[in-house]
């Protein structure tokens, strides 16, 4: 095996002794495509066939393999056979767990980061996860695992475009990287993934990654991982990387950036039209850069930003103290955060440090309704400044979200303020006689203002339509707001929304938040390029008293 990181086989036996996880299941899983009696399970279920009297392929096919892929596969037939339960130390664990998230985020049945599961509770899961999707257990993941899986699937998912093109690149023929099992791509993208964005020593990436598709898959998998990766080191010590050249029309021009800064063609395009072509890569580079998280203290518990930074100190967390008075910005240590129960004390939540609820500018007193609520960060903040006196409504369509939502209004002892509405808000608002002094409508959106923090969107944008709501006493106030930095989303629906609705007059945000987030038009907008920042636009209309 390459590397020299095989483990002897009396080793593992005494390991396997030890009494983890079982290391092998029956089940070849969904994600690799069966490799038949000359794959690795082939050949275990062969062989055990064999030595049960059945046909097997015995030693003939067995002389075929390296003598370090059959001293493991030794060790797969010692674990199946004596049925001891074993956890895998073969493979890099962290690798395997995040080879499976990819998959699985790119069915769309996981997040891209752990940040919202337990320590040892997240480590489980995936656990299980990986034995469905590869047959084996890895050893359960710790504090830094969870990081470095993080780090990993984020940034793999992120830089898919521009990784893809170049595994492309580096495959004999375009037929191999189109007709690729998934998990063999994915196990290339984070090799890829390594070297180029975070400078993983060679051997490491290379050895490990291969191992992994050996253990995974089969050998000949390991190998190809093995002869792409090792062509990829060449070139990048060459500095001779197989990307496009940003020169043609328009359109190839954005194709190049495309490829080159990991994003959407059309995306692209759009923003370069928009924004031009220097602001669209500045864009783009904030996309693609690290995320850092706002954190808000709770002060409806009676908690102050100093003792927030006080805890921080204590756990030798770095932060930034952020222009809004509740908040307070952290670059990394957030897993430390998290395991020091600062959230579930309900100290702090994990918040976007957006002016949306300054905008809104709640008063004690006030009836609110929050139209697209849940996962609630804007409700609790809303309710923080009521300090006490008056009301807020959760509506949300998604009746988990808004269970989430009421676990921490609980958590903020805030649930007295706060009451839910699980409903569609488009038959809310047709059915219901009910009027608030405020609504806020915090639409769901493309979300391409936050494309840094949420790596998955840029592949997954998709706008979904929401109804005009009547929710607004007369006198009332609506607030619109998106994490959207896209026109289309933003000025544009507003000026049709007014058109349609001359009873609704918009009103300047000047006052509520500083000038320099106050467009020409008296909209609410915050750039990541220009604020550093999540991007985020708000509009108040008054709904006239007639
Ligand atoms: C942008 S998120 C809201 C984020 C939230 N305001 C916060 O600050 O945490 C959009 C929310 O709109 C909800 N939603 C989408 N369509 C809806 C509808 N027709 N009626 C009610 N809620 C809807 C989604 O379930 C989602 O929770």
């Amino acid at each position: 095996m390459e590397g020299g990181g095989a483990l002897a086989l009396p080793q593992l036996r005494a390991r396997a002794g030890i009494g983890s996880p079982i290391l092998l299941s029956a089940d070849p899983g969904s994600a690799r495509r069966s490799s038949g009696a000359s794959g690795f399970r082939g050949l275990i279920r062969e062989r055990i066939r064999g030595e049960q009297g059945g046909v097997g392929i015995g030693s003939v096919t067995f002389r075929r393999l390296h003598p370090a892929d059959q001293e493991l596969l030794e060790f797969q037939i010692v674990a199946l056979r004596t049925k001891v339960p074993i956890v895998n130390l073969e493979v890099s664990h962290h690798r395997a767990v995040a080879a499976v998230r990819l998959l699985r985020t790119e069915k769309g049945k996981a997040f891209v980061d752990l940040l919202n599961e337990n320590g040892n509770g997240s480590g489980e899961n995936e656990m299980s996860y990986v034995e469905r999707t590869l047959g084996f257990k890895t050893r359960c993941l710790d504090n830094r695992d969870i990081r470095l899986v993080t780090v990993i699937v984020a940034g793999t998912v992120r830089w898919k475009r521009y990784l893809d093109y170049l595994i492309m690149s580096l495959c004999s023929e375009e037929k191999v990287f189109r007709e690729m099992e998934p998990l063999l791509l994915q196990i290339l993208r984070i090799g890829f993934f390594e070297i180029l964005k975070l400078n993983v020593p060679a051997y490491a990436a290379v050895d490990e990654n291969v191992r992994l598709a050996k253990v995974a898959l089969r050998p000949g998998a390991g190998n190809l991982v093995n002869a792409i990766l090792r062509k990829l080191l060449q070139l990048k010590e060459a500095n001779s990387l197989p990307l496009p050249k940003i020169e043609g029309d328009d359109r190839a021009q954005a194709r190049a950036l495309s490829i080159i800064y990991s994003h959407p063609v059309w995306m692209v395009r759009r923003w370069i039209r928009f924004l031009g072509k220097d602001e669209a890569v500045k864009l783009m580079n904030w996309n693609n850069s690290d995320p850092h998280f706002s954190i808000r203290v709770n002060t409806a518990k009676g908690y102050t930003r100093a003792d927030l930074i006080d805890r921080l100190e204590n756990l030798q967390v770095p932060y930034d103290k952020s222009t809004m008075d509740e908040f307070v910005c952290i670059r990394e240590g957030m897993q430390t955060v998290l395991q020091a129960g600062l959230l579930k004390e309900g100290m702090c939540a994990v918040q976007d440090e957006s002016l949306v609820v300054s905008v809104v500018d709640p008063q004690p007193g006030e009836t609110i309704i929050d139209c697209c609520a849940a996962p609630g960060g804007k409700t609790l903040f809303m309710a923080a400044r009521l300090s006490g006196q008056g009301k807020i409504w959760a509506l949300d369509i998604n009746k988990g979200r808004l269970r989430i939502l009421m676990e921490a209004a609980k958590l903020h002892n805030l649930d007295a303020m706060i009451s839910d509405i699980n409903a569609d808000l488009r038959l809310y608002a047709k059915e219901t006689t009910a009027k608030y002094d405020k609504v806020l409508l915090d639409a769901p959106c493309s979300g391409l203002g936050v494309l840094s923090k949420r790596a998955d969107l840029r592949w997954n944008r998709q706008f979904e339509d929401l109804e005009e709501l009547m929710l607004v006493k007369p006198g009332g106030i609506l607030i619109y707001s998106t994490c959207s930095i896209d026109h289309d989303e933003n000025e544009h629906r507003i000026n049709a929304f007014v058109q349609r609705h001359p009873d609704f007059v918009p009103q300047s945000v000047h006052g509520y938040v500083p000038a320099e987030f106050v467009t020409h038009d008296g909209f609410y907008s915050s750039n990541p390029t220009k604020h550093s920042i999540d991007g985020a636009f708000a509009a108040r209309l008054v709904r006239s008293v007639l």
